[in-house]
C-alpha cells in the first residue's frame, strides 16, 4: 500500500466518522449533541488542516531506520505539536481533533512503518509509547488527562497507547469486521460497542466523577442487546440516549476517536 493510500484512509476515517449519525452527544449533520461551539463543517475544516501531518506522519514512519521506536514518537510529537496548531488555526480555537492528531497520527505513522519493516501497527505503537504515562503524567495539572491522572489515577489516552489500543485490537475491529447493514448503522453500531468498554476521559472531565462510566456502559449494553441500530427499539433508544446526553451535557470524544481508529484500521484492513 502507497504512503497516499494511508494518508487518505487516515482522512476518510475522520469524515466518516463525524457524518456517521445520530451519535449520542456528539458532533453529526444533523445536530452538535453538546457542543453548541462546533458543526460538520468546523470538523470538515479541522480535518483537512491535518492533511499535511499524515503525510509527515506517514514519511517518518517510513523513513525511520533506528531500532529503538521511541525516538520515532518523538519525531511524530514534534510533528503532532504543529498539527494541533494547525488544528486551532482551523477551527478558531476549538478542540475537534486534539485526541485524534495523537491517535490517528501514531496508526498513521505505525501503518507507514509496517508498509516497510512488517510487524503489526499495534506492537509497533507499544514500542512507540513504552513508558509513555511515567513520563508525561503526575507532574503538571494543565491538561484534562493531566489532571484525570492527579485525581483518579488514569492514564487516559496515553495509557491506551502504551498497551496497544486493545479495545480497538481486541474488541471494536473484530466488532466491525461482523457486523452487517449500511454504513452508518455499522459505524453507529460499532462506537457504541467501543461505549460498552472504554475510560472515556472526555465523559469522565463532563460529569466530574468516574461513575459515569459505569453508567454509561450500562446504556450502551442495553443498545447492543436491543439489537443497535437496525433494529426499531435499538434505533428508539439511540434516540433517547442522544436527548439524554445533551440534557446532561454529556459527550463521548475519547470514544469518537477510537471510532476513528477503528475506521482506520478497517479501511486498512478491506473491511469497510
Ligand atoms: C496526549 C495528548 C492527547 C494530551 O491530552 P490530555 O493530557 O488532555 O490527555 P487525555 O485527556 O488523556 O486525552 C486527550 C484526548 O484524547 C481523547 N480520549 C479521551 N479518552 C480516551 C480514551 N480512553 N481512548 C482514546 N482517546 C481518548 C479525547 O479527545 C476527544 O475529546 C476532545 C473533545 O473534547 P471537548 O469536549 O472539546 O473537551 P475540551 O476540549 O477539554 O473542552 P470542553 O468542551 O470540555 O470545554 C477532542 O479532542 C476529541 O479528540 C481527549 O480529549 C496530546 O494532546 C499531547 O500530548 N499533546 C502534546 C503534543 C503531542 O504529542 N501531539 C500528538 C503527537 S503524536
Ligand atoms: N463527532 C465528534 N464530536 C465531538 N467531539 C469529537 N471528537 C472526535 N469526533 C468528535
Amino acid at each position: 500500500m502507497a504512503i497516499e493510500e494511508i494518508v487518505q484512509n487516515a482522512l476518510k476515517a475522520l469524515l466518516y466518522e463525524v457524518v456517521t449519525n445520530p451519535k449520542p452527544g456528539l458532533v453529526d449533520p444533523v445536530d452538535v449533541g453538546s457542543h453548541p461551539d462546533m458543526n460538520v463543517y468546523m470538523f470538515i475544516d479541522s480535518s483537512l488542516s491535518l492533511g499535511k501531518y499524515f503525510v509527515q506522519a506517514a514519511e517518518i514512519g517510513f523513513n525511520f531506520a533506528g531500532q529503538d521506536l521511541r525516538q520515532m514518537f518523538e519525531l511524530l510529537r514534534q510533528a503532532g505539536i504543529k498539527a494541533e496548531k494547525a488544528m486551532f488555526a482551523a477551527t478558531n480555537n476549538v478542540n475537534t481533533h486534539k485526541g485524534a492528531v495523537f491517535s490517528l497520527g501514531l496508526f498513521d505513522c505505525a501503518s507507514s512503518y509496517c508498509q516497510k519493516h512488517g510487524g503489526n501497527e499495534f506492537e509497533i505503537i507499544q514500542m512507540m509509547t513504552k513508558g509513555l504515562v511515567k513520563h508525561d503524567l503526575g507532574k503538571k495539572s494543565e491538561t484534562a488527562g493531566e489532571r484525570q491522572f492527579l485525581q483518579y489515577g488514569k492514564g487516559g489516552v496515553r495509557a491506551e497507547a502504551e498497551v496497544g489500543y486493545p479495545l480497538v485490537r481486541n474488541v471494536a475491529l473484530p466488532f466491525l469486521a461482523q457486523t452487517s447493514g449500511d454504513l452508518n448503522t455499522r459505524l453507529l453500531d460499532t462506537l457504541m460497542k467501543i461505549v460498552s468498554e472504554i475510560e472515556d476521559s472526555n465523559l469522565i472531565k463532563r460529569a466530574g466523577n468516574v461513575e459515569v462510566i459505569d453508567w454509561a456502559h450500562k446504556q450502551a449494553q442495553k443498545y447492543l442487546s436491543l439489537g443497535g441500530y437496525g433494529t426499531q427499539a435499538g434505533k428508539q433508544f439511540m434516540l433517547e440516549l442522544n436527548r439524554i446526553f445533551k440534557e446532561k451535557n454529556y459527550s463521548l470524544g475519547g470514544s469518537a476517536d477510537l471510532l476513528i481508529i477503528t475506521i482506520f484500521m478497517g479501511l486498512q484492513r478491506g473491511m469497510i
